[in-house]
C-alpha cells in the first residue's frame, strides 16, 4: 500500500495519531469498520475517539477506532481490573487491537488475559485480533522478545506487528490497515450490518478519557477493588 501524506507525515508519539483524522458525518455509508484499542498502562494508546477512512482494495471505508482506558492485571494474576466502559467498547468493536510495550513485560503478560475477556464478552465466532508490540525504537530496553509476541499472536489468531508510534507510523498504519481487512473479512463483506447477533450498536460515548484513566489509577493504586473485577 502506498500511504498518503498525511499519513507520511503525521506526528506524535502515540498509536492512534499517524492515521489522519475524518470528520464522523463523512463516513462511507454502509461500510463502517469499528475498531477497539486496549491493552496496560503507558503502552502508547492514547487517543480519543478517531475516524478515519482508508481505501482498501480500491474501495473506501469509514474507520472509527475507540481508545480505551487502561487495564491491568490483578494481583493473583488470574484476572483483569477492567472499567465498565471498556466492556461497552468491547461489546461495541468488530475488531480488536491489543498492544503492549516490547519494553514491558507485565503489558504482555496482560495480553493474554485481555483476550480471554474479549472472548467472554463475544463467546462465539471469529475474533479479528492483531497484536501490537509499540515502542520497538527502544530496543535497549527490550523486554519481551519478537518471537515472543509471535508466538503468542498466533495463539490468539492473530498477526504480531512490531511497531514504533514514535518513529514509523507506516508500521502502525500497516497494522491497522490489516485488521480492517481482517474484519471485513469476517463481516462477509462488509456491507455495513453489524452481523453479529443483528445488531447494529451505537458507539459508546467518549467518556473524558484523561479523567476516566486518572480514576481508575486511583482505584489501582488504593487497591480499592471496586472497579468492576473479572
Ligand atoms: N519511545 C517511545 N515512546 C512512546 C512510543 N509510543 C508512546 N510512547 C510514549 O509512552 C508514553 C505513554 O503513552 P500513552 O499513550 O500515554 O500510554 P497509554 O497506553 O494511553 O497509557 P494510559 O493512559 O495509562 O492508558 C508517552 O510518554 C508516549 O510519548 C513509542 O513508540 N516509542
Amino acid at each position: 500500500h502506498r500511504l498518503p501524506q498525511e499519513v507520511r507525515s503525521g506526528s506524535g508519539n502515540f498509536l492512534l495519531v499517524p492515521i489522519p483524522e475524518y470528520p464522523l458525518l463523512d463516513c462511507v455509508p454502509n461500510k463502517t469498520v469499528k475498531i477497539v484499542v486496549l491493552g496496560a498502562s503507558n503502552v502508547g494508546k492514547t487517543g480519543a475517539l478517531y475516524s478515519r477512512k482508508v481505501t482498501l482494495e480500491g474501495e473506501e471505508v469509514s474507520l472509527q477506532i475507540q481508545d480505551t482506558p487502561c487495564v491491568a492485571l490483578q494481583d493473583d494474576a488470574e484476572g483483569l481490573y477492567c472499567q465498565e466502559q471498556i466492556n461497552r467498547s468491547i461489546y461495541w468493536a468488530d475488531g480488536y487491537v491489543l498492544v503492549f510495550s516490547i519494553t514491558d513485560h507485565n503489558s504482555y503478560r496482560t495480553i493474554q488475559p485481555l483476550y480471554q475477556h474479549v472472548r467472554r464478552i463475544h463467546p462465539s465466532g471469529n475474533i479479528p485480533v492483531i497484536l501490537v508490540g509499540n515502542k520497538s525504537d527502544l530496543l535497549r530496553a527490550r523486554q519481551v522478545p519478537a518471537d515472543e509476541g509471535e508466538t503468542l499472536a498466533a495463539s490468539l489468531g492473530g498477526i504480531y506487528f512490531e511497531v514504533s508510534a514514535r518513529e514509523n507510523h507506516e508500521g502502525v498504519h500497516a497494522a491497522f490497515l490489516h485488521l480492517c481487512q481482517e474484519v471485513i473479512r469476517a463481516l462477509g463483506g462488509g456491507n455495513g450490518e453489524k452481523r453479529r447477533g443483528g445488531l447494529h450498536l451505537a458507539r459508546p460515548k467518549s467518556p473524558n478519557m484523561q479523567e476516566l484513566k486518572r480514576r481508575f489509577r486511583q482505584v489501582l493504586s488504593s487497591k480499592v477493588k471496586s472497579a468492576t473485577t473479572i
